[in-house]
């Protein structure tokens, strides 16, 4: 029988917690999302449902406002990534024993002319743009010219992304999807691989008054092989998405999807899964610290969302049943107070509780996320990649 009937994976997106031995292959050398955020916050940063997780001993330095406590409830720490990229995808495949070894296509100085063609005649509409930028910045420069014109606004990243910015108003969201998936179809190989084309739907009357609306879609690579999520359905176990989590699986092996407007809604969805009764995994993304805070570089809004989360974290625990696995992870860092505007390669912290747990202390340091995936199907005695190493017999 399983040892946890219920697992539930939160992903803190972009919670990164230090720089990771290979950062400087990603100029990320010194990059710390919380403990910069903690030391923006001058002792002000209060997270005490994540503190008595070990959210601070993970670390060597604790975060500033939130000290090392002795008795800590559960395990707790730190992943360090295997995947050649940095971004959502990698981390979450190689959670779920997929790690992306095939580098994927950048396109640091704008893509190239014939991809550009072709989705300019599907879709009929000039492109501007071309470059990698913040997402609010391109929108705030050439948003007033799309409505003028009817442009589409194409951008990248330091990340293997094709991002499309459109006005609800002037290039309807259905339209935009569809133009997305067409893209989709050109970058999935052979001659181009990128990781996702993601639709950027903004509202507003005029540049200093766009806002990105929840109808954002990342279009993924297809996992290229069997992940967890699909080990585990095909044992016939129960697997719930919450979040960006169905995008970047492009849904395969999740059973029960929900889609978040917000990280607080996210958690709603959470608190709502709960309360249902199932033998499975349920593994949620909360997007907002990545991509309004991180990429923002927005430590103030970064900790406001961090502190939310937590009060949201502590009835998280009061409500689990004895035979419930809470693993809190994130899947890159995304340092708030570092240079540029992309994700920053570090750890990322591994806390692990159930109240049936009598013990509690530290975990060695995982090699690959794909521990976590690993622990996840020896719980449920499901053969899997053989990627990762399970830490199922360390939680007591
Ligand atoms: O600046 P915005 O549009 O938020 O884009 C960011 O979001 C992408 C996905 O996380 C990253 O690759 C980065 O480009
Ligand atoms: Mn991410
Ligand atoms: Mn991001």
């Amino acid at each position: 029988m399983a040892k946890y009937k219920r697992i539930f994976g939160i992903v803190m997106d972009s919670v990164g917690t230090g720089s990771a031995p290979d950062a400087d292959q990603f100029d990320n050398v010194g990059a710390d999302t919380l403990g910069h955020i903690g030391e923006f916050y001058k002792g002000e940063l209060h997270l005490p449902a994540l503190q008595k997780l070990g959210i601070s001993n993970l670390r060597e330095q604790e975060i500033l406002g939130v000290p090392k406590i002795e008795i800590q409830q559960g395990y707790y720490s730190k992943m360090q990534e295997i995947s050649v990229g940095k971004d959502s995808m990698d981390g979450h495949w190689e959670m779920m024993e997929l790690p992306v070894k095939q580098p994927l296509n950048h396109f640091p100085n704008g893509f190239p002319e014939d991809l550009l063609q072709k989705i300019s005649e599907f879709s009929g509409r000039k492109i501007v743009g071309n470059r990698p930028e913040s997402g609010t910045k391109i929108i705030q420069e050439l948003g007033e010219h799309q409505m003028a014109t009817g442009d589409l606004i194409i951008y990248t990243s330091g990340d293997s992304v094709l991002q499309i910015a459109a006005h609800e108003d002037v290039i309807p969201v259905k339209e935009l999807y569809r133009i997305c998936e067409y893209a989709r179809s050109l970058v999935n190989g052979p001659e181009y691989v990128m990781g996702r084309v993601i639709a950027r739907p903004y509202v507003g009357p005029d540049k200093d008054h766009f806002t990105r609306t929840a109808n954002r879609h990342d279009f993924s690579l297809s996992p290229t092989g069997p992940t967890v999520l699909d080990h585990l359905q095909k044992s016939g176990l129960h697997t719930v998405g919450v979040g960006k989590i169905n995008d970047i699986f492009s849904g395969q092996g999740i059973a029960e999807g929900y889609h978040n407007e917000s990280n607080m809604d996210g958690m709603d969805h959470v608190d709502h899964v709960m309360q249902e009764d199932f033998t499975g995994f349920c593994f949620v993304n909360l997007v907002d610290f990545d991509a309004m805070y991180g990429h923002r570089r927005n430590p103030e809004g970064y900790g406001q969302a961090l502190m939310e989360l937590d009060q949201r974290l502590g009835q998280v625990v009061a409500n689990m049943r004895d035979d419930d696995l809470l693993m809190i992870t994130a899947d890159h860092g995304n340092d708030p107070c570092y240079k540029g505007s992309d994700h920053t390669r570090e750890y990322v912290p591994l806390l692990a509780y159930s109240p049936s747990m009598q013990g509690s202390g530290q975990l060695p340091t995982r090699q690959t996320f794909a521990d976590f995936g690993a622990t996840i199907l020896d719980n449920f005695g499901v053969a899997g990649n053989g990627v990762g190493t399970s830490f199922l017999s360390d939680l007591q």
